[in-house]
């Protein structure tokens, strides 16, 4: 008797629509099946075609194989898949030494997979391995109508389906405008790179608000190796070494934020959010066209459907990964480098502060406060 596994994702420029079908089930959020109609004229994309699975899970060797791991091709049934990916998750956090006892942990919670799935795994092994951590939710609102408001409806409903405290902390309260009012007023271009800004800043201030001082997020292996792959087309090699990190800590913050998914696979996150019948949101942010990221986002996928562990392979060369010190010329081209946007780095690239704002910034002025 043989399974068979489909895996696309699916991608709908009109319809903003991002979801996946898995065993012939297309898995987006349920008020956006009706959009199932309109993926005859979606961008498909071909993550692996149907994959025969042999009868018996090669774990146990006693239930049926469901689905090939896409990170190894293992031949696995639902229990073992789940089982092994929660023990690799707490093989990361254990080995990386990630957390200790009594912390409190503000999961960064937008609503998509990759964090709601980080939410069920961190509740599961905090209470399976008694980690003695004090988790709670902590959601970023940019201000995109008919975006963000509707995956916040999902942190709501996660609020109450984990049973963590939820903290709300919105782009209005911080800055007083919303990613739509700056993006009516200075369009569309390099709105994300602002928005990460805003973002990173809101999800220290928000965690400091809650006096926590360790912020983990759902960045994923393949957001890892695209983003190495990304620096290195851009020729970008400076940031290399930082993008692989787990963790990561600026000079002068308190806040950690840690990426426990480091070597979890997009797709396996995915599957795992299926079988485990998840409530996620999967709709893509209205101002996300990230053309070059969407470059080497394609570029991955095609490896990764040649060869598999190249995903792990990225991440590991941008691990091994270290410039050679240059010595005093670079120190000395360092010390102050006026950037094409206008705005001056400063040689002593840790530590400085934002002259308008007062936080932490490379530059004089930081990219929250370049638009005002
Ligand atoms: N608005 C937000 N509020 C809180 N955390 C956020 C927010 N946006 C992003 N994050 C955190 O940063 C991680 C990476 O965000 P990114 O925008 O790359 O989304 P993603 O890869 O689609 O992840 P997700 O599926 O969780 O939305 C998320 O997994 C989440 O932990």
């Amino acid at each position: 008797m043989l399974n068979f596994v489909k895996f696309f994702r699916i991608r709908d420029k009109r319809l903003r629509l991002v979801g996946w079908i898995v065993h012939n089930t297309f898995i987006v959020d349920k008020p956006r099946l009706r959009t199932l109609e309109f993926a005859a004229s979606s961008t498909i994309v071909k993550m692996k075609g149907p994959v025969k699975v042999g009868a018996l899970c090669e774990l146990c060797h006693c239930r049926k194989a469901v689905m090939r791991r896409p990170k190894n091709l293992q031949k696995l049934c639902k229990v073992c898949f789940i089982a092994v990916f929660e023990e690799e998750i707490h093989n990361t956090i254990t080995r990386e030494k990630l957390f200790h006892r009594g912390e409190s942990v503000a999961i960064g919670a937008s609503g998509g997979k990759d964090s709601t799935v980080l939410a069920a795994v961190m509740k599961t092994l905090n209470e399976r391995y008694d980690y003695g951590l004090h988790l709670v939710l902590l959601s970023i609102d940019e201000g995109i109508v008919g975006y963000r408001d509707d995956s916040l409806a999902t942190v709501k409903r996660n609020r109450a389906q984990y049973g963590m405290p939820l903290e709300i902390v919105s782009y209005k309260q911080l800055y007083d405008w919303t990613m739509d009012e700056i993006v009516a007023c200075t369009g569309i271009k390099s709105s994300c790179t602002y928005c990460g800004v805003f973002r990173r800043q809101a999800l220290d201030r928000g965690a400091l608000k809650l006096g926590i001082h360790h912020i983990v997020t759902g960045h994923n292996a393949d957001d890892m190796a695209e983003t190495v792959l990304l620096n290195l087309l851009r020729g970008d090699t400076a940031r290399i070494e930082r993008s692989v990190s787990i963790s990561t800590n600026s000079t002068g913050s308190p806040v950690k934020r840690s990426k426990p998914f480091k070597y979890a696979y997009e797709k396996e996150i995915v599957l795992y959010a299926h079988y485990r019948k998840l409530d996620y949101f999967s709709t893509e942010c209205t101002y996300s066209p990230q053309a070059f990221r969407g470059t080497a986002r394609t570029l991955l996928k095609n490896l990764e459907s040649v060869r598999p562990s190249s995903i792990l392979d990225i991440i590991r060369s941008g691990e091994q990964f270290r410039l050679k010190p240059r010595g005093k010329k670079r120190n000395a081209n360092r010390e102050m480098e006026v950037r094409a946007d206008g705005s001056v780095s400063l040689g002593n690239r840790d530590g400085n502060r934002c002259e308008r704002c007062g936080y932490l910034s490379t530059n004089r002025i930081c990219k929250a406060c370049i638009p005002s």
